[in-house]
């Protein structure tokens, strides 16, 4: 099986506790990370406090199964010089001064493979040790004695000592090696004979030169796709390295890293070679021996046949009954639906080859076997069988020792029967528990099944085990295969289990996982765009390959119930022909010359029909082997599929890792800068409004500025008007009505504009015009309900309303005012006339002086002291006292004061007081100058309120 070289860093805790660390590592991600924040992903990334024992059953532990189940192993150890290579592989030393806490991994090894040796006595072993090592491509023998048997750690301790002391000093490769060799019947029989090697090397640091070419080999391999020839022959390390890399070696690469800033390069240069032993896949096998799992028999199984064929029989049985009880129990986790994809292939493939087996076993596998008797067993155990037809005729041969061995049977019989059962209640318990628990936590330490007692469990489980019947010895059984897949399982860190498991899982699930969604949902950027690509090829590559191993894996069942079928006719044939040779055999032995002449023609044909079975048989094989080819084939490219899947599945992994990373990264990142914008853009808004309602101001001053200019050249043009229009009436002495008209228009419109550009000027000086034009609270207070009433109607009117309502108003002040000019000339006119009057009553007044008595005389005065004063009633009273001999002009003089009294003059109003007409009486009335280009406003509200 390709399992990849397996990667641990380790780093050296730093010199100084307060000196700086430029590398770091993280034991849960698995990743070892430099201060410029590159990463390294590893199998194993250990912790900088990591101690000996947590080094050591960090992933060592597997190893360890592994060589017991006869595999072999290798750790490798590669560092600059005093990154702690020794330290990792065995220690500070072997004195008693050291402490055992500080064993390596060597010295550790040994202690746990002599441990799990001592529990099981039924292995027979020879193990040895061998300590070399490369000094300037020479090879050293540290012990001095190859290799030294150690049949206890005692003596293995003791070598280690030795070597300790007898090692060289100094930039060399040292490569320690334990061989072993173990032999052990397992309870279904069968001999295990298998041979492991562990090897452990201590590389030399940098520059030595054999580690330039294993550096290159290690590039090739890497390189090499599909495997080229390797020449590992060019030194003597990379000899010996034969099989750590791109061998059969379950390999374990530590990268001993220095984290002082000053080995940095140094450090890179380690981890990145770590890093290309990462792609090395190894092809781990069981080491088997030639005479492997050939049956074994007992002393006494052989002395008594009889009682061995019962125990045949009676196994077959057990046998059966285990099988249907397992039937059960996979039926049941079938229904429970809890397995992956993979796993019911099996479980259905399982179930289908116990349907066979039921009927080949009950007797309908074909007319040839029909013909030969009813007895036909397992077909693999086929062979066992014929000793019944022995003991059949032994029964002829002596009936006596039969009822006394049916006694025996009967009692043999409940003995085994019993134990049979403990058994199998056992053996199924302890599967059961075992499976599920494969279930929950996909968790089984290799150590479970690599005892020999679960082996009989795991070959039932397995299909392959067929093939042992078929070649023995030269391929892997089922139960090798398992173990090798659960080795594989193991070496591939918990992660890469779980990572299996969630494929496993989400083929069930139609819903794609979570962090794929995530994925494809975030943000664009050119990384995470990348990532996701990069995710999606490999997703699709992933998937792909998952449905051709679903594909191979169908391929493979199919064909090997296809070489089931091919077995069992093989077998039937051969028993034929086999009864066919007996047939003729005995025709020729025991018959008399007559019979045999008699028979000799149905000898004849009796060959004839051997020939032409032992032809089909030919034919059979052949097929078989052909299928038997496609079948490695086919799992040799499901085995490559297999690991690639897992890899694939890795790099998903790290790349929906680094997406999350990546999207963490921005997540905080965005939240930061939404943050900052929101301030930013609050703040924005306010240096907007600023900005705006200066601009606003500015470009009102602007706008408030030109229509005070416009105003002041409507103001001149009315002011032309008005001069043009006086002059006129100066000369004319007087002006038409319209002209008069006109001039009051002028006039009343100068003095709108002069209010209009005052309030223009106090917006411009940024008084609050409202404060102007508004009313005031004393206003307000002062005004009657009908005016406040009013106020607030003209505060509701619109723009044009209000257009209309002041023109109407001004019309109004200039009717009036034309009014008002009309009545003072009137009264000009009127006063003129009353002097005119007044000097004629003077005049009569003198006349009648000279003509009538004195009191005459003071009652004209009278009279007209009252015209004088304007008191006409009481002029015109003392008039009408006046006597009859008054003269004419006093009587007409009577009749025009009468007639002035009628019409009185009409009241002057005052041109400002037409702007009480306006809402805002108190208008400030403001003087605006400009001095040395600033506005000086002078308040006249004083000055109008004096008015
Ligand atoms: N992880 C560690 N914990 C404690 N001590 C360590 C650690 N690693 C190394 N040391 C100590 O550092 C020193 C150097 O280690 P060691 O000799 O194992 O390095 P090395 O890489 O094998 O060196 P060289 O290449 O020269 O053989 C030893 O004294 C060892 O005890």
């Amino acid at each position: 099986m390709d399992i990849p070289v397996q990667i641990a860093v380790r780093l050296k805790p730093p010199s100084l506790e307060d000196s700086t660390q430029c590398i770091f590592s993280n034991p849960v991600t698995q990743i070892v990370i430099t201060e410029s924040g590159q990463t390294f992903h590893v199998n194993r990334a250990l912790p900088v406090d990591c101690t000996q024992v947590y080094l050591f059953s960090s992933f060592m532990i597997p190893q360890i199964n592994c060589f017991l189940d006869g595999c072999d192993t290798s750790v490798v150890v590669f560092g600059q010089s005093k990154t702690g290579k020794t330290y990792t592989l065995f220690g500070s030393g072997f004195e008693c001064i050291h402490s055992e806490c500080d064993q390596g991994i060597v010295p550790r090894f040994l202690t746990e493979i002599f441990h799990k040796l001592n529990q099981m006595p039924e292995r027979e072993f020879i193990l040895h040790i061998t300590w070399m090592q490369v000094v300037n491509n020479n090879i050293f023998d540290v012990l001095g004695a190859g290799l030294v048997r150690c049949c206890n750690v005692e003596e293995a301790f003791q070598y280690l000592q030795m070597g300790w002391r007898q090692r060289c000093q100094g930039n060399n490769h040292t490569v320690f090696t334990v061989s072993m060799e173990q032999k052990w019947v397992g309870s279904n029989g069968i001999l295990n004979h298998r041979m492991s090697t562990a090897s452990f090397c201590d590389l030399a640091a940098y520059p030595e030169p054999g580690l330039f070419v294993l550096e290159n080999i290690i590039k090739e391999l890497l390189a090499g796709n599909p495997p080229k020839h390797i020449n590992y022959d060019q030194c003597i390390l990379t000899a010996m390295l034969r099989d750590s890399f791109g061998g059969r070696a379950f390999t374990w690469v530590i990268g001993c890293i220095s984290t002082e800033p000053e080995d940095y390069q140094d450090t890179l240069k380690i981890l990145n070679l770590c890093l290309c032993c990462r792609g090395i896949k190894n092809f781990v096998t069981v080491n088997l021996f030639a005479d492997n799992n050939t049956p074994v028999y007992t002393e006494k199984s052989v002395l008594q046949p009889a009682d061995n064929n019962f125990n045949i029989q009676f196994a077959t049985a057990q046998w059966i009954k285990l099988v249907s009880n397992a039937e059960g129990l996979f039926n049941k986790i079938l229904q429970s639906k809890s397995l992956s994809d993979a796993d019911i292939n099996q479980v259905s493939e399982w179930l289908f080859l116990k349907a066979e087996c039921d009927e080949c076993l009950s007797g309908d596998v074909g007319t040839d076997n029909k013909e030969i008797g009813p007895k036909q067993g397992l077909p693999r155990i086929a062979e066992d069988t014929e000793p019944s037809e022995l003991s059949e005729s032994d029964a002829e041969s002596d009936s006596e020792e039969d009822s006394h061995s049916e006694t025996v049977f009967q009692d043999k019989l409940e003995k085994y029967m019993e134990y049979f059962r403990e058994k199998n209640d056992q053996l199924f318990a302890d599967r059961c528990e075992e499976y599920l628990n494969h279930i929950d936590s996909d968790d089984i330490t290799i150590s479970e099944i690599s005892g020999s007692q679960s082996l009989p469990t795991l070959t039932s489980q397995s299909n392959s085990g067929r093939r042992r019947t078929i070649q023995p010895g030269e391929s892997l059984s089922g139960a090798e295969l398992e173990l090798l897949r659960k080795v594989a399982a193991k070496a591939i860190s918990p992660e890469s289990q779980k990572i299996i498991i969630e494929s496993h899982k989400k083929d069930l699930d139609p819903e794609p996982k979570l962090i794929e969604r995530e994925l494809l949902k975030m943000i664009d950027s050119p990384k995470t765009d990348d990532i996701c690509k990069k995710y999606r090829v490999t997703k699709e590559k992933y998937t792909q390959k998952q449905i051709l191993a679903r594909k191979l894996s169908k391929e493979i069942s199919s064909s090997q119930s296809q070489l089931k079928e091919l077995i069992n006719l093989c077998i039937a044939k051969e028993r034929l022909i086999h009864d066919l040779s007996r047939g003729v055999c005995h025709n020729s032995v025991n018959k008399q010359y007559s019979e045999k002449v008699e028979n000799s023609v149905i000898d004849y044909d009796m060959v004839k029909e051997i020939r032409r079975h032992e032809t089909n048989l030919k034919t059979y094989k052949k097929q078989i082997e052909q299928i038997k080819r496609q079948i490695r084939k086919d799992e040799k490219r499901k085995n490559t599929l297999d690991v690639e899947i897992v890899k694939d599945k890795l790099k998903l992994d790290e790349l929906s890792e680094t997406s999350t990373d990546v999207k963490d990264r921005k997540t905080n990142s965005i939240k930061h800068f939404t943050h900052r914008i929101t301030q930013l853009d609050s703040i924005l808004k306010e240096k907007t409004n600023d900005l705006e309602s200066l601009e606003l101001s500015k470009e009102k001053e602007l706008m408030l500025r030109k229509e005070i200019k416009n105003l002041r050249k409507t103001r001149e043009c009315l002011h032309d008007q008005r001069c043009s229009l006086g002059h006129k009436r100066k000369i004319y002495k007087s002006l038409s009505d319209s002209e008069e008209r006109k001039l009051l228009e002028c006039e009343e419109a100068i003095e709108a504009i002069d209010t209009a550009i005052e309030y223009k000027n106090n917006l411009i000086c940024g008084k609050s015009p409202s404060a102007s034009l508004s009313d005031s609270q004393d206003n307000r207070d002062s005004r009657s309900r009908g005016e406040q009433m009013l106020m607030a109607r003209l505060d509701k009117l619109s723009h044009d309303e209000m257009k209309t309502l002041l023109y109407r108003y001004f019309q109004k002040v200039v009717d009036l005012r034309g009014a008002c000019a009309a009545l003072e000339a009137g009264a000009a006119a009127a006063a003129e006339e009353a002097a005119a009057w007044r000097t004629r009553a003077a005049a009569a007044w003198r006349h009648a002086q000279r003509a009538r008595p004195h009191a005459h005389t003071r009652h004209f005065q009278s009279i007209h002291k009252y015209v004088d004063s304007g008191n006409t009633e009481r002029a015109l009273s003392l008039g009408m006292t006046t006597d009859s001999e008054t003269s004419d002009d006093a009587m007409r003089l009577v009749d025009r004061m009468k007639q002035l009294a009628r019409c009185p003059p009409p009241p002057v109003i005052p041109s400002q007081n037409l702007r009480q007409l306006m809402p805002a009486t108190n208008m400030p009335v403001a003087k605006v100058t400009k001095e040395k280009n600033k506005l000086v406003i002078i308040q006249q509200q004083q000055q109008n309120k004096r008015h």
